[in-house]
């Protein structure tokens, strides 16, 4: 604490002398975003972190695809410094070949345990191996694909088909984001806890737990995002501000979980035969009966599948209203499946799955993904990386770099993943230049499940409905907490197809 406390006031003192220096150094406040930023003592680059806080992704993802070598280095104040790349050799290093060597580290893991507690997503080394060999098991079952096409058919069929039809009858504008990610909550909460919150009604209600879940994801982001990273613990501390209110929700969350697997036990007690369909049954009914693991585990399943797909849907959606080139080949391809049985049709639509990657590869759904290096170390292309250093690896940038996607990186062309003979086949690139869904032993375990179920989507919706922006000319502004956004939402007019 004493350290802390010596560093404010450090930090305060030369703070407003600092500030006015540079404030007559034009050029530091002029300095354009594809320059690397300028770095000064005691305060780095803070002036012009500050300035591009509302557009952190785009201003970072600007400046690496200028670089060479696709990487640099972000100096914050107080000597703290973070590596950036863009680089596919260093991401292959850093996620692959030298695995070992880059963990999440102990300032992602205090920044998110009062949330997240021990689990996958916050785990390293043996804990991470147990928790990761846990649940890649449960992940593979055909039994749990079977249940998650039974969760998101009864969802679209039941709930989201019939808000849509009465939007089209009745011209009602609908937030199409806010929709997405309703039906991504309940379908995730029905994957993860068999427990429906039946927050894609027509009413549209402000479930507690969505709101509580939301906003404390909202508080923790603001922990990662600040420039001077103590600052939050100081305020947890105190119970004083944001942070105060982020321990409410974070409690309401946690109680909420350990309510759900209670009963779920109870439940399990009660039946003589097991429907072990979703992820808390299967884990309970494998023995993991520990309150506190499992309540981490379902926590976060549910971080993971509730933003990423609903992210994925509202871009593609918008796109594809932008390119009725692009809309006519997945209506193509969904009449020539339609007869087809679901797992079947999902599987034989390529065209979809193609698109789903350009929209991934322009807005990847989380942006960047951030580790902590254990020893000192050499990138392959030459960065010195010292012991503690983070180093964020950059999806969004990635999908820009000239070198790697062509002179026509800026388009959205669906083509560039397919392959025509007598059929679209998909082409896939290396999941070292495009880890929209991490890569190496740390990939994403939802990967197949999520295009199951945004296929599903995007096939049953487009099968029966236009979706068409309020402002068609509309360029959505980018915002991204942990997951890629459209600020203010996604408003859209649905119409019903004559041919439906
Ligand atoms: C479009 C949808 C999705 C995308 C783009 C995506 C992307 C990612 C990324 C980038 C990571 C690494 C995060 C990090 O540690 O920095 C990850 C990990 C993970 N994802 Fe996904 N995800 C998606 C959907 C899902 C779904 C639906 C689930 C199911 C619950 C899921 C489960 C997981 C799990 C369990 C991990 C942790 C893996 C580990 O650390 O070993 N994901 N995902």
């Amino acid at each position: 604490m004493a350290v802390l406390d010596l560093h404010f006031l450090i930090f305060s003192t030369f703070f407003p002398l600092i500030f006015i220096i540079l404030a007559s150094t034009k050029s530091y406040f002029s300095s354009t975003s594809q320059k690397i930023p300028t770095s000064y003592p005691i305060v780095g680059s803070i002036f012009i972190i500050w300035k591009n806080k509302e557009r952190r992704v785009q201003w970072i993802s600007d400046i690496l695809t200028s670089c060479p070598n696709l990487t640099f280095t972000l100096h914050r104040p107080m000597g703290y410094r973070q590596i950036f790349t863009a680089n596919a050799a260093n991401v292959e290093h850093m996620l692959k070949s030298h695995f070992h060597n880059y963990h999440k580290g102990h300032v992602f893991r205090l920044t998110l345990r009062d949330f997240l507690g021990d689990s996958i997503f916050n785990a390293d080394g043996n804990n991470w191996k147990f928790l990761r060999q846990v649940s890649s098991h449960q992940f593979n079952t055909r039994s749990l694909r079977k249940f998650v096409e039974t969760v998101v058919d009864s969802e679209l069929s039941c709930r989201l088909i019939p808000i849509l039809k009465n939007a089209a009858d009745k011209a009602i504008v609908l937030d199409f984001q806010d929709i997405l990610q309703r039906f991504a909550f309940d379908n995730i909460c029905k994957i993860a806890f068999g427990y429906d919150p039946a927050y894609l009604l027509p009413s549209l209600p402000e479930a507690k737990f969505a709101f509580v879940f939301d906003n404390s994801l909202r508080l923790i982001s603001e922990r990662f995002n600040s420039n001077i990273p103590f600052v939050w613990k100081i305020k947890r501390a105190l119970s004083i501000g944001n942070e105060k209110q982020l321990q409410i929700y974070i409690g309401q969350v946690r109680e909420f979980a350990r309510e759900i697997i209670r009963e779920k036990k109870q439940e399990l007690k009660e039946k003589a035969s097991l429907e072990t369909e979703d992820l808390l049954s299967r884990f309970l009914s494998s023995g993991h009966s520990d309150e506190d693991f499992v309540t981490d585990i379902v926590i976060s399943f549910i971080l993971a599948g509730r933003d990423t797909t609903s992210a994925a849907l509202t871009w593609f959606f918008w796109l594809i209203f932008r390119h009725p080139d692009v809309e006519k080949e997945i209506l193509k391809e969904i009449k020539e499946n339609s007869e087809e049985p679901i797992y079947d049709e999902v599987k034989n639509m390529v065209y979809i799955h193609a698109t789903l990657c350009e929209t991934m590869r322009l807005y990847p759904p989380v942006p960047v993904s951030t580790k902590s290096a254990v020893e000192d170390d050499v990138l392959p292309d030459g960065t010195v990386v010292k012991k503690g250093t983070r180093i964020s690896y950059h999806p969004y940038a990635m999908g820009r770099v000239e070198k790697v996607w062509g002179p026509d990186w800026a388009e959205f062309r669906p083509g560039r993943w397919l392959e025509r003979a007598e059929k679209w086949s998909f082409v896939g690139r290396d999941s070292f230049t495009y880890p929209v869904f991490q890569a190496g032993p740390r990939i994403c375990l939802g990967k197949e499940m999520a295009f199951l179920q945004m296929k599903r989507v995007a096939a049953g919706v487009l099968r029966r409905f236009r979706v068409v922006p309020v402002v068609k000319d509309m360029d959505p502004v980018y915002v991204s907490d942990f997951t890629s956004k459209m600020k203010g939402g996604f408003l859209v007019k649905i119409e019903e197809r004559a041919e439906s």
